[in-house]
């Protein structure tokens, strides 16, 4: 078997299927196809990986059951469309994973719950939670109350943004063809497959033509932007067919399949550079001249015992300032505790957490993979 993608060791996936797939170009859903999704995404899960799908098809579902032959240019209509069509599209994933005694979420976003602080952080804790429970988020766009001019427009460009916001490994994006191709197979069907290239790269641009199918919103074009976006947060993207038999367990066993497309830099540096960037600090912790040293020259973790003081109200996740016993900034990380719970356990050893809480989630208030060095105070 061909290892090449190595996609063994990743642990979080959000997996994106389109509106053709998903409706057998716009004839009504195609239950086989979902269920064999569905049994895909459970064999995932059984290898310990956290998936969330982000569907298309409400819109296609819906003009379907409304008898519509052609997708309306009235926003309206199409929200009208959408808002019927969705209840098919959750039912099809809700009896499919039924069968697996799994649980679906029903998850609805615009551009403003992304764009909001407390509603990224709240959508963020939400899935979190879900996937820590097991449950298979179904995301899609709230097109019933989205306007013209805040409509992510298609869906890979919000899958790209559910694989940041949940700092998600890896995202594939099934489609009705094999990957990106040089040029685009409609109009060039001897056009070669790219199997594998840097997300981010300009020339993968221009081999896509504008159109997307008919049903269909961003085309290949949308895709590649998606890969890019997702590579900013670390994640790498698979674009691959959503035909092709059993093809997430078989990306996730290291076959190559489709075109992957990669992070410019390695995973974790993207990883720190994406969270040096998330700007908005919800507090203060200060450390003591030891914790800044190991931080500094040892690239270790932020445990407890080296903070003084806690500053802010911050929630556990969120990006938080490390600061030296001088007030120069040190790092910035996404702590593991709430501002509260952050102050009981201050200046204490990890191992008297639980006592301290009632619960230990991590021993790190800020575990080093989660924190950026930013400063240049001196320990
Ligand atoms: N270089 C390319 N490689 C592959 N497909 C391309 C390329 N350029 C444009 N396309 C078109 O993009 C379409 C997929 O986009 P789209 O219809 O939006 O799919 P989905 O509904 O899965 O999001 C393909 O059917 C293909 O015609
Ligand atoms: N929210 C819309 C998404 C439309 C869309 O992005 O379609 P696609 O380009 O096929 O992923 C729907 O469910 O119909």
């Amino acid at each position: 078997m061909n290892q090449q993608y190595g996609l063994a060791g990743t642990r979080r996936w959000v997996v994106k299927v389109g509106s053709a797939l998903v409706t057998n170009e716009g004839r009504g859903l195609e239950r086989n196809r979902i269920r064999g999704w569905v049994e895909q995404i459970v064999a995932l899960q059984q290898h310990g990986v956290q998936v969330v799908l982000v569907s298309s098809g409400a819109v296609a579902e819906g003009m379907q059951r409304l008898g519509w032959a052609r997708r309306p240019r009235e926003l309206y209509q199409q929200q009208v469309a959408a808002a019927v069509g969705q209840m098919g599209l959750v039912q099809a994933y809700e009896s499919g994973f039924q069968h697996y005694g799994r649980h679906t979420a029903q998850i609805l976003l615009t551009h403003e719950d992304l764009a909001d602080r407390q509603r990224y952080l709240n959508a963020r804790t939400a899935l979190r939670a879900l996937l820590d429970l097991g449950v298979i988020p179904v995301v899609n766009e709230n097109d019933t109350v989205a306007t013209h001019e805040i409509r992510f427009g298609d869906n890979d460009t919000l899958a790209a943004l559910v694989t940041n916001l949940l700092e998600a490994d890896l995202l594939v994006i099934l489609t009705d063809q094999a990957g990106l191709y040089e040029a685009d197979p409609r109009r060039k069907p001897d056009a070669c497959l790219i199997d594998k290239a840097k997300a981010g790269d300009p020339r993968l641009l221009t081999m896509c033509s504008e159109a997307a199918g008919v049903l269909g919103r961003g085309g290949m074009r949308a895709k590649v932007l998606a890969a890019e976006r997702a590579a900013r947060s670390g994640a790498a993207t698979v674009i691959a067919s959503g035909h092709e038999a059993d093809v997430l367990p078989r990306l996730y066993r290291g076959e190559s399949l489709g075109t992957l497309l990669q992070p410019a830099c390695e995973r974790l540096v993207a990883r720190k550079r994406w969270l040096a960037n998330q700007l908005q600090v919800r507090g203060r912790l200060w450390l003591d001249a030891g914790a800044v040293k190991v931080l500094r020259e040892a690239g270790r973790s932020l445990l407890p015992v080296g903070v003084t003081r806690v500053d802010g109200h911050f929630s556990r996740g969120d990006v938080v300032l490390c600061l030296a016993p001088d007030g120069r900034e040190v790092a910035r990380g996404l702590v593991n505790y709430g501002a509260q719970e952050a102050a009981i356990i201050q200046s204490q050893s990890s191992r008297r957490i639980e006592e301290l809480l009632g619960y230990a989630d991590e021993p790190e208030l800020i575990h080093r993979d989660n924190l950026v060095l930013t400063g240049t105070a001196a320990a």
